[in-house]
């Protein structure tokens, strides 16, 4: 579904702030892949979404999807295929609108020339969808999204974003801004989602035990270099304690995100 070649992102080229976040990155993500990412601070997780989505212009080397060239496609476009979730659930949503409001606009993502209307049909589709979520939004069509807690708001984000229907979704830590009890509810609305859409995913984590225990795919990436693909058998059994051994083993240095491995 994706491949991507020799990828390099190099920021201020030609200024003494010059600084090259990916490295020659090659990667090809399969339809179904559900590939969690984890890496220490700065490997460049965010930079390699970033040039997938098109947010930023690439250096050098190309990305296909389907067998087409997108590396220069802009953003707005490929948005009508990836979707992406940020860790701050303020991104993913107008807090000025009502929450109806918001889901038409992602009902219409990508639709072009049809009247954005919501009529009761539409209207009972959003109950529908929002009761899935278990968080009594069904009973709050007409409130504004300011209004909602930080979980709530996630929760909806997720659930707009499948709405639109993209092939790829990008999730970018996007539970752990949450208490612990809503961080576990939106992970069980995200898997849920991925199955029943039949969605490629990949989802950037610090938690090695989340990215161990979800997903059928796991990469660790390195000062902007892949430095683990690891999946079938081998990720299966895989725990935390080997999962920083073989870093050890392959980088001859200490895995510095005590984050990753606390939590
Ligand atoms: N637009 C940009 N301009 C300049 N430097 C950038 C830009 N985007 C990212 N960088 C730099 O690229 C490096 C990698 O950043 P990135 O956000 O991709 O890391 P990350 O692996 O997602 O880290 P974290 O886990 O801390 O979020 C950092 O040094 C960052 O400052």
């Amino acid at each position: 579904m994706i491949d991507i070649q020799n990828l390099n992102m190099i920021f201020g080229e030609g200024t003494p702030n010059r600084n090259h976040v990916l490295k020659d990155v090659n990667l090809n993500v399969k339809k179904g892949d559900f590939i969690t990412i984890v890496g220490s601070n700065g490997a460049g997780k965010t930079t390699l979404y970033n040039a997938l989505s098109g947010h930023d212009p690439v250096f050098s080397g190309k990305i296909s999807f389907n067998g087409i060239d997108v590396t220069s496609m802009a953003e707005y476009k490929r948005a009508s295929f990836i979707g992406r979730i940020f860790q701050n659930p303020l991104l993913g949503t107008a807090g000025n609108m009502s929450i109806e409001d918001n889901m038409v606009i992602a009902a219409y993502k990508g639709i072009k020339k049809v009247k954005r209307t919501l009529n009761k049909k539409k209207r009972d589709e959003f109950i529908t969808l929002l009761t899935r979520l278990e968080m009594d939004l069904e009973n709050r069509l007409k409130d504004n999204v300011a209004l909602l807690s930080g979980g709530q708001r996630q929760a909806l984000t997720l659930l707009m974003m499948v709405m639109s229907r993209p092939e790829l979704i990008l999730l970018d830590e996007h539970t752990a801004a949450l208490d612990p009890r809503n961080a576990a509810k939106v992970m069980e609305l995200t898997l849920q989602f991925i199955q029943e859409y039949d969605l490629t995913a990949m989802m950037i984590t610090h938690n090695m035990q989340h990215a161990i225990d979800y997903g059928n795919r796991l990469i660790m990436m390195d000062k902007g270099e892949i430095i683990m693909d690891i999946q079938g058998e081998e990720k299966d059994g895989l725990t935390v304690k080997a999962l920083v051994k073989k870093f050890h083993h392959i980088r001859k240095e200490e895995f510095l995100n005590d984050e990753a491995l606390l939590s």
